[in-house]
């Protein structure tokens, strides 16, 4: 087939999404569980594969699989260590592996409680945040990025939205004393591989519900400025974060045609539309993300 010699291979990477993992750590007879949907994307020198066919250098997104499940013999310990593993594993074993995007979500189980500190054996799927992470490796330099999802959080107090510019359109009413509730959506960098990524996860999650509760909000900007200050100024082992948070809305019913009032207490919850709120909480003299950020959806 002849080529034109005018079009050519741009940015490329290839593997296998969603792989299931469960890990079953049962040295003793209380077990340990960690439940992780894994996605291993190799790059390099896969241009022969494209242009020709040539599937050489081709590791089988099959074989990516099956070496998730075999690392994970040896353990998994945090979603980020075990990525940062299968980025050295495919790295040094191919030549022409320059590096690549690990991803992973986590699911966390509790013990279902029994007497004591609950059950050896049994979990019942903890209904919190899904925990994410990302490493993307290139030549020797890897980013590791952490993060959650689905973190739903609500006040029912101590939020108000007023002094907004009104104009022909608006109808919005000024309000002291609302509902502010969201679904947190959290990503953030560390600026280093060298971690104890669990204890990290566990600490950033408390502090962003910590700086969710803790002020009056003025607006969903602020209370989001306030989470990524917070976990910033508390771990410099974190260069960044980026938030997506819709505004849950909760709007007042009216009780009037009934005869009742209503002082804040009954309430319609609305599922769409919803106000979407993002951005990024960054040091000034941050390290370079390079292109981590590269192909994490939903945030700006
Ligand atoms: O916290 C808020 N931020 C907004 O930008 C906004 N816009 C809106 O209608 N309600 C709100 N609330």
């Amino acid at each position: 087939m002849s080529r034109n010699s005018r079009i050519i291979l741009g940015s490329n990477q290839y593997g296998k999404a969603e792989v299931r993992l469960v890990k079953i750590t049962r040295d003793t007879a209380r077990h340990e569980i960690e439940d992780l949907n894994v996605t291993s994307q190799l790059r390099g020198d896969f241009e022969a594969a494209h242009l020709d066919g040539d599937t050489a250098h081709v590791v089988a997104t099959d074989t990516q699989k099956n070496t998730v499940y075999a690392l994970a013999r040896q353990g998994v310990g945090s979603p980020e260590a075990f990525l940062l593993r299968l980025a050295d594993h495919f790295t040094s074993s191919f030549d022409w592996v320059s590096g690549g995007r690990w991803a992973a979500d986590s699911f966390g189980w509790d013990r279902i409680q029994a007497e004591g500190t609950g059950h050896p054996h049994s979990f019942v799927r903890n209904g919190q945040a899904v925990r994410t992470a990302v490493v993307v490796r290139d030549g020797d330099t890897a980013h590791v990025i952490g993060g959650l999802k689905n973190l739903t959080v609500l006040k029912s107090t101590e939020s108000g939205f007023v002094g907004f510019p009104r104009d022909e359109y608006t109808t919005l009413t000024e309000v002291t004393d609302r509902i502010l509730a969201t679904d947190v959506a959290a990503r953030w960098r560390y600026n280093t591989t060298d971690l104890d990524f669990n204890a990290m996860y566990d600490d950033v999650q408390r502090l962003l519900l910590e700086a969710f509760s803790e002020n009056y909000s003025l607006a969903l900007q602020q209370t989001l400025y306030e989470m990524g200050e917070k976990v910033l100024e508390a771990h410099p082992e974190i260069d960044e974060i980026k938030f997506s948070m819709p505004n849950k809305h909760h709007f007042l019913v009216d009780l009037s045609p009934f005869g009742l009032d209503n002082p804040n207490e009954v309430f319609f919850a609305a599922d769409r539309p919803y106000g979407l709120i993002e951005a990024t909480v960054l040091r000034d003299n941050a390290s370079d993300a390079g292109n981590a950020w590269e192909g994490i959806a939903g945030f700006c």
